[in-house]
């Protein structure tokens, strides 16, 4: 149920593996840090990798007459999280869902969950806008406010793949909070100079081309990868971090009710 949800932040990627459940969780668990009280739903039906990331691997999700009570990662339950993993027996699980079946389930994911009252729900989506991402859109017309926060990494075919998220985001009429460009060089974690492995600067031309905000760019940091597992805050964890800065800076503007472009 999204009748309580005040605005729902859904990240986008038009491909997979260049970071979107890291950016998902990062927010959510920024946003929590400064007092918001989020939930994260985690609709990527083939490789749902939230519960891992968050250290929440084996939690059950329990029916109530309201519907499916969210995983709490705090007694406070500040941040509640949901996500197709916790139906899954164990980790290699595969879901082999089809077209009808995942429109279902993500009905069910946006319709039956007891999220109660939510500043922010971020939506991890699968890459790609597939049927999904158009189920997930019919169903968010009841929130008050809803934008998109695109990811991508520097290199070309990543980038090439954003502007078809940017086609879909303005097709179905969602404004754009920004695009993040993740792995943008590597951070060293001895003396933080960062070395860019690939071109520079593609997601930024990207966001002035396309007129879309840009949010930032997060190197490679093997102390981010880490925090993946063990459901750490990269705010709190390393303050000093270029990954901190572009998180905190984005819940900064999130705070401000900034709503995107369209
Ligand atoms: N900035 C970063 N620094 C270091 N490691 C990172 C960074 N961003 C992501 N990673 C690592 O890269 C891997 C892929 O990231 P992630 O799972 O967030 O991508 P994804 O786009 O959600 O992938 P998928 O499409 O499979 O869902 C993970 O192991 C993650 O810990
Ligand atoms: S960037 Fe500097 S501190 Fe980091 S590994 Fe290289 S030489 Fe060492």
């Amino acid at each position: 149920m999204l009748d309580q949800v005040k605005r729902v932040l859904l990240v986008l990627s038009g491909k997979g593996g260049v970071g979107k459940s890291t950016v998902s969780t990062q927010l959510a668990l920024t946003l929590k840090e400064r007092g918001y009280k989020v939930g994260l739903l985690d609709i990527d039906l083939c490789g749902p990798s939230v519960p891992y990331i968050l250290n929440l691997e084996g939690h059950d999700v329990h029916q109530s007459a309201e519907g499916w009570v969210p995983v709490y990662m705090d007694s406070e339950q500040r941040l509640g999280v949901l996500s197709i993993g916790f139906l899954l027996t164990s980790r290699n699980d595969s879901v082999v869902l089809r077209g009808p079946k995942k429109t279902s389930i993500i009905k069910q994911f946006l319709e039956d969950v007891y999220w109660q009252e939510l500043d922010f729900l971020v939506i991890d989506t699968p890459p790609g806008t597939s049927d999904e991402h158009i189920t997930v859109m019919e169903n968010l017309r009841q929130v008050p406010q809803c934008s998109a926060i695109l990811v991508t990494t520097p290199q070309e075919v990543a980038i090439e793949d954003v502007r078809k998220e940017i086609t879909f985001c303005r097709k179905t009429g969602i404004p754009i909070m920004g695009l993040i460009e993740n792995m943008s060089g590597y951070e060293c974690p001895n003396c933080s100079e960062c070395t860019n492995i690939f071109s520079t600067g593609g997601g930024q031309s990207l966001a002035e081309y396309a007129k879309i905000p840009f949010l930032g760019s997060v190197p490679i940091d093997p102390r981010v990868g880490r925090l993946a597992g063990q459901g750490l805050c990269a705010v709190k964890e390393l303050p000093d971090s270029k990954t901190s800065k572009v998180f905190g800076e984005l819940v900064t503007l999130l705070g401000e009710n900034s709503n995107g472009v369209n």
